[in-house]
């Protein structure tokens, strides 16, 4: 999707919305463009943050669909567009549901809940009612938009109602939905007031997705104990066995499709002369040290971008890392900055920042170098290409694509990626120098393998990640999850009902 710098409205005019309704539509939180205000009070489009769409950018260019999704500000409520063929629809929110919704519900309600309880979820029944509201909203444009017998893909946590609304509107409808991020032990889901409200929001869909089948085992035990409905006994696989829910005659399929990047597109432009250069010149900018180590993140608490910091500090306090050979470059881009966790993770993370630099950074060569800003794709690239290690240590994460991102930019078979065992990612990476984010002495020895890994072993390494990365891209992952939707997949065994399923 391009992310020019023209104005919302004029691009609006350019093209009309299709008036039949597309055949395919994706529902998420955000468009996958946010309307931003320039200096000179004129509006443009910027590319919004995240996996999510990274991840679904390339599909919906490719089908010519219909996005129905929040412009990311406040109050903003431009015309329907057409970027790259594929209709933009918005969904307006109002400053007070910005933060009862999204900031609320969504990122200190369901967030924090879903991230096994990082910091403490709030329940709070005001932003229930916003969250109700708000996905009414998102159900109602998205029953617009679709038509006669579309197939609708629903996007993550903040729109769980979204699937049941919007079967209730229009029943003939293909629905999905798929989440994103991770689905909670059973323990920490039943803390949710409204459990039952989400369990039997998401069983309005077709086919639930989920990114591993732990969320898928855990959603299809709550199915039948909050929302009474007989599901499948037996395991769920990877893109081949699905679990079934029974609500009353319809079959609800759930099964774990685990997301990934367009890791073609990342693997050509790594090979770029441009890119290369780049990099070269940013280790010659960091002072040409041994190692250029690097993090990716949205400056948010569940990615442990503190541990990586901790570790690093009593690594240099050790003498088990030179000051003078490393050099760190921590890209951490805002995130939900008005979210009480969100300010005080910045506040901490700069601390530590500050500390390990007064310590041990030299006159124009900090050991941390660090951007609280976004960074342009091609640049992001060249910073994969120029790291010799990579650092992805969160204590929980959906999948993290960054880590994905890396490996699919080290055709050289260079690098080492350090990955914590609580990603999504880490099932599948299994050669990264794995380790568990609330052991930091594992970390710290994680680190120092990475740094000290000898070059053969680093390419075997490299080649083993690259050839899964490369074989399960972003692609199929989309066309997996909807040959599954439209009726594909293996489903599960008898059903069961509750009663049965505690003693079986
Ligand atoms: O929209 P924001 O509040 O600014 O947050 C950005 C996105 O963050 C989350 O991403 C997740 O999706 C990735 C792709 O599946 C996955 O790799 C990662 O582990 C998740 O954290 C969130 O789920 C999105 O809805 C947000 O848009
Ligand atoms: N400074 C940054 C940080 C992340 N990103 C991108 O944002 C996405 C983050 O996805 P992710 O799955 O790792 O994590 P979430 O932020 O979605 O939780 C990746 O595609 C990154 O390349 C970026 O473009 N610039």
């Amino acid at each position: 999707m391009s992310v020019g710098d023209r104005n919302g409205k004029n691009a609006a005019d350019e093209v009309g919305p299709s008036t039949k309704g597309s055949d395919f539509v994706v529902v998420a939180n955000r468009l996958p463009v946010d309307l931003v205000t320039a200096p000179d009070g004129g509006t443009r489009w910027k590319r919004s943050p995240g996996g999510l769409v990274t991840a679904l950018e390339p599909i919906l260019r490719g089908n010519k669909g219909a996005w129905v999704g929040w412009p990311g500000v406040a109050d903003a409520d431009p015309d329907p567009l057409i970027e790259d063929g594929v209709e933009l629809h918005s969904v307006p929110l109002s400053a007070a549901e910005v933060e009862d919704y999204y900031e609320g519900f969504s990122n200190a309600t369901l967030w924090p809940l879903y991230h096994d309880v990082i910091v403490k979820p709030v329940y709070d029944r005001k932003w229930w009612s916003a969250y109700v509201e708000v996905n009414r909203r998102f159900a109602e444009s998205a029953a617009k938009v679709a038509a006669q017998g579309a197939t609708v893909w629903i996007q993550d946590y903040q729109l769980q109602l979204v699937p049941k609304m919007l079967r209730m509107l229009r029943p003939d409808l293909t629905i999905g939905f798929f989440l994103h991020i991770p689905f909670p032990p059973i323990e920490l889901f039943m803390q949710m007031p409204w459990r039952t409200e989400i369990i039997e929001g998401l069983l309005g869909a077709d086919l639930i997705g989920f990114h591993l089948p732990g969320g898928a085992q855990n959603f299809l035990y709550l199915a039948r104990r909050l929302a009474g409905q007989p599901t499948s006994r037996g395991s769920i696989g990877v893109r081949s066995k699905l679990g079934v829910v029974q609500v009353g005659f319809r079959s609800v399929r759930v099964g774990a499709f685990p997301i990934s990047i367009d890791s073609g597109n990342l693997d050509e432009r790594s090979k770029l002369k441009s890119i290369r250069d780049r990099a070269k010149q940013i280790r010659k900018d960091l002072g040409n040290p041994k190692h250029i180590m690097l993090g990716v993140d949205r400056l948010d608490y569940t990615k442990g971008i503190d541990v990586r910091l901790n570790a690093l500090l009593e690594l240099l306090e050790e003498k088990r890392v030179d000051p003078a050979s490393v050099a760190m470059l921590q890209l951490a881009t805002p995130s939900r900055e008005r979210v009480d966790s969100y300010v005080q993770l910045r506040s901490q993370v700069e601390r530590q920042v500050g500390r390990i630099n007064g310590e041990y950074g030299e006159m124009a060569h900090p050991v941390v170098n660090y951007l609280h800003r976004p960074v342009p794709r091609d640049e992001l690239i060249a910073y994969f290409v120029a790291a010799d290690v990579m650092l992805v240590t969160p204590f929980r994460d959906g999948m993290n694509l960054v880590a994905k991102e890396y490996v699919a930019c080290r055709s050289d078979l260079g690098g080492a990626l350090v990955l914590s065992e609580f990603t999504g990612a880490a099932a599948e990476l299994r050669q990264a120098y794995l380790c568990n984010p609330h052991d930091l002495e594992g970390v710290k020895d994680s680190i120092v393998a990475a740094l000290e890994q000898d070059r053969d072993e680093g390419r075997k390494r490299m080649r083993a990640l690259r050839r899964q990365v490369l074989t399960h891209d972003v692609e199929r992952w989309a066309k997996s999850f909807l040959a599954a939707l439209s009726g594909g997949g293996v489903a599960g065994s008898a059903l069961i009902a509750d009663d049965e399923a505690e003693t079986s």
